[in-house]
């Protein structure tokens, strides 16, 4: 570099040297994670705007062109329940999730399925042929068995809610290797023969252990897991399995599925899951490359070192683990 520039540097070779800086610190990021895949969850509170969904998409297509395989796993809870409310279907949330009767259901896989699902691929593919969309019931992908949750001791039926039971990972894998990224809805098919509504943190995690993902980001609507919600003054920035599962039966709301998914995919070999603020433009490619991360992060210390260390690929079977947590009825969504 000329020595007049370090000495004595204008305000644009300053900002010129600023940014280098920046982008020199993504560097044994862009090293650990190449070719890795990614699991991100795109939640609905986090797609309120065309803003907020148009640098969504440009920072996915960044992550591909950074060489990671991203695969996106989105929601849409509000803009479902806007068009329940829009239909005169009534909706309530019991335990974070939407009890759904039959009449529902339609609306869910219309909604996800038909157009959130549509829309992420549009504007994805304005930078290239990268996204194909697919529901969780497409190839078998995800299938699920009828949920039910206890409440006050009780079990409540939720109708038609399902559990993820089976991972089919093969079509997306085929389309990762294709150099695509999948955009996967979060329906189910069961063994019934009927499609389930499945909360896509749940899809998000069963699909990230399958894949034996390096990583499962979930993008929402707050900075990450607050210890003293709904203050929020307190965020957590970093816990293991143990403390996850101690902290669960506090959690309320969205919140649960949440950080149940979070324990489901560290436990089924994911090295790390995050919960990070959608609100914030490209704060996906913050958590991947920059040195001090954004949000919360539930990390097994050991897959962690040697995800770090450049080693390991986590491929598993994809298996429930037993996250079953007494709803808090106080709370709703
Ligand atoms: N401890 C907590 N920390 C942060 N947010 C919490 C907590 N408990 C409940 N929440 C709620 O969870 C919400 C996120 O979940 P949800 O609304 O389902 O989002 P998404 O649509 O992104 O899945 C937050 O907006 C917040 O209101
Ligand atoms: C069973 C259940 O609750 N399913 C969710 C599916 C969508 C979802 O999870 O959307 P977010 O990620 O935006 O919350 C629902 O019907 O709202």
């Amino acid at each position: 570099m000329n020595s007049r520039i370090s000495d004595n540097p204008t305000q644009d070779q300053a900002q010129a040297m600023d940014k280098a800086a920046n982008l020199i610190e993504a560097l044994p990021w862009l090293s650990r994670f190449h070719g890795r895949t990614v699991v991100v969850k795109y939640g609905g509170n986090a797609m309120v705007s065309e803003e907020l969904r148009v640098r969504f998409a440009e920072s996915i297509v960044f992550l591909h062109y950074a060489g990671l395989r991203p695969v996106v796993v989105h929601g849409g809870g509000p803009q479902i329940s806007a068009m329940l409310d829009r239909s005169g279907v009534e909706s309530t949330f019991t335990a974070g999730l939407r009890v759904t009767t039959d009449e529902a259901m339609d609306i869910v896989r219309m909604v996800l399925t038909g157009q959130v699902n549509r829309e992420i691929v549009g504007l994805i593919n304005q930078h290239g042929p990268f996204a194909v969309g697919m529901s969780g019931e497409d190839a078998n992908l995800l299938y699920a068995e009828r949920k039910s949750v206890e409440v006050d001791g009780e079990t409540v039926d939720i109708g038609r809610v399902g559990e993820v039971s089976e991972v089919n990972p093969g079509a997306v894998s085929a389309l990762i290797a294709d150099g695509r990224i999948p955009v996967i809805s979060s329906v189910a098919r069961a063994d019934d023969g009927g499609v389930y509504n499945i909360n896509a943190d749940t899809a998000a995690s069963a699909l990230a252990v399958a894949l034996g993902a390096s990583k499962l980001i979930m993008l929402t609507d707050v900075e990450g897991l607050f210890a003293d919600f709904p203050a929020n003054t307190d965020l957590i920035r970093r816990l293991n399995v143990d403390e996850l599962r101690a902290l669960l039966p506090s959690l309320s709301s969205g919140m649960l599925p949440k950080m149940e998914a979070c324990l489901t995919a560290v436990e089924g070999g994911v090295p790390q899951a995050h919960i990070i603020d959608g609100r914030v433009p490209h704060s996906l490619l913050l958590e991947v490359f920059t040195d001090q991360g954004v949000g919360t992060m539930v990390a097994d210390e050991e897959l962690e070192a040697e995800l770090l260390a450049g080693n390991g690929h986590y491929p598993r079977p994809w298996r429930p683990t037993d996250t079953t947590t007494e709803h808090n009825p106080g709370a709703a969504k």
